[in-house]
């Protein structure tokens, strides 16, 4: 008698920088009881951070060496090198893990990933559970992404001089269209006319009928997103995006660097000069861990837009290189010195 086994669900999260990914996935770790979990990470920039927040969480159920960091560049685009070899060591994990959690880079297109499920190593052995976009509420409702069509449009039409690609829109796009959910983001930052407004902005992007769940800090029961079996590598042809006639994607409309800086003296003094250098230097992302003289513990300093959070996440180890490095994610011409120079001043 043979025995088979049920292929392993997989679900994908994408949603774009800064949207509340890692948030949402630390919180179904969590709380997700009894489930083995494995976690691939994909980052757009060389510094490995989400995976580095995900494995501060300890859980039992999901083991730092189940977390697997594929650092660098975009999954769907190195499936031979990075992706199948990832999966191959998930599925030899024992005991069997359960279910894998997927964190795509916040610039990624979730189609080619997908596609990526139908190749058949991947295939006889793992299925998408569900695709889940994740997306800003905050900025939805502030308009930095998915503006208001209709007035769009009247600008466009009055101005032959505006650039209709907005990469960060066509990102946004992707990601919806692929969507068999989507998690509204930073609900505790906006009011209801900010929640209504940042729904109707979505739902103006939504090819289909998918359910917007609200959240806060990444709070959503796991029943909701976990366990779904849609088998989404079958029907993600079906899924209309931009960038469906291109071969090869390079996220070449983006620019990420890292940057090192000296120690600092003050927290509060440099999330106040990364807020402006965001303003300035109109850039998306900043994320990293930073050295603050004279404290026991590492700072982690996220940015999204000009908003900025920082906390002290850990003490450094014993031995461990007390180091400032921040990721730096922009449109195409982030002005590198620029933002250096302000960074550090
Ligand atoms: N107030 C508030 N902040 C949030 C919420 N979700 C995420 N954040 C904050 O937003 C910032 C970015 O959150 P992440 O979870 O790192 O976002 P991400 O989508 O993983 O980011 P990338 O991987 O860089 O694309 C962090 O400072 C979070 O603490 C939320 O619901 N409310």
């Amino acid at each position: 008698m043979s025995v088979t086994f049920d292929r392993i669900p997989c679900t994908v999260v994408t949603g774009f920088l800064g949207a509340g990914k890692t948030t949402l996935i630390r919180n179904l770790i969590e709380n997700l009881d009894g489930k083995r979990l494995a976690i691939i990470v994909n980052e757009f920039g060389d510094v490995g951070i989400d995976g580095e927040v995900l494995k501060g969480c300890g859980i039992e159920s999901c083991p730092d060496d189940n977390i697997i960091e594929l650092a660098n560049g975009c999954i769907c685009c190195t499936v031979a090198d990075d992706f199948v070899p990832a999966i191959d060591q998930i599925l030899a994990r024992e005991p069997r893990v359960d279910h894998i959690l997927i964190e795509t880079s916040g610039l990624a297109l979730p189609k080619p990933l997908v596609q990526a499920f139908q190749w058949p190593a991947v295939k006889a052995r793992v299925t998408v559970d569900a695709v889940i976009a994740v997306v800003d509420g905050l900025a939805l409702a502030e308009g930095r992404v998915a503006h208001d069509h209709a007035a769009l449009e009247e600008q466009r039409l009055s101005d032959d001089s505006i650039d209709h690609d907005d990469p960060v829109e066509e990102v946004f796009d992707d990601q919806i269209a692929c969507a068999d959910m989507i998690v509204l983001t930073k609900t505790d930052l906006i009011d209801a006319d900010g929640l209504a407004l940042a729904k109707e902005r979505i739902a103006a992007h939504l090819p289909r009928a998918v359910k917007i769940i609200a959240a806060a800090n990444g709070q959503v029961d796991p029943a909701v997103l976990i366990g779904l079996g849609l088998a989404v590598e079958d029907d993600i042809e079906n899924r209309k995006t931009h960038h469906d006639d291109e071969l090869d994607h390079d996220h070449d409309d983006f620019d990420s660097f890292v940057i090192d800086l000296p120690a600092v003296d003050n927290a509060d003094e440099l999330a106040q000069r990364i807020s402006a250098t965001a303003e300035a230097e109109n850039v998306l992302r900043i994320k990293g861990f930073v050295d603050v003289a004279n404290k026991p513990m590492r700072l982690q300093v996220q940015a999204v837009g000009s908003r900025v959070n920082h906390y002290f996440d850990r003490a450094w180890a014993p031995g461990e290189t007390r180091q400032s490095r921040l990721v730096v994610i922009g449109e195409k011409g982030l002005d590198r010195d620029a933002i250096e120079r302000m960074l550090a001043a």
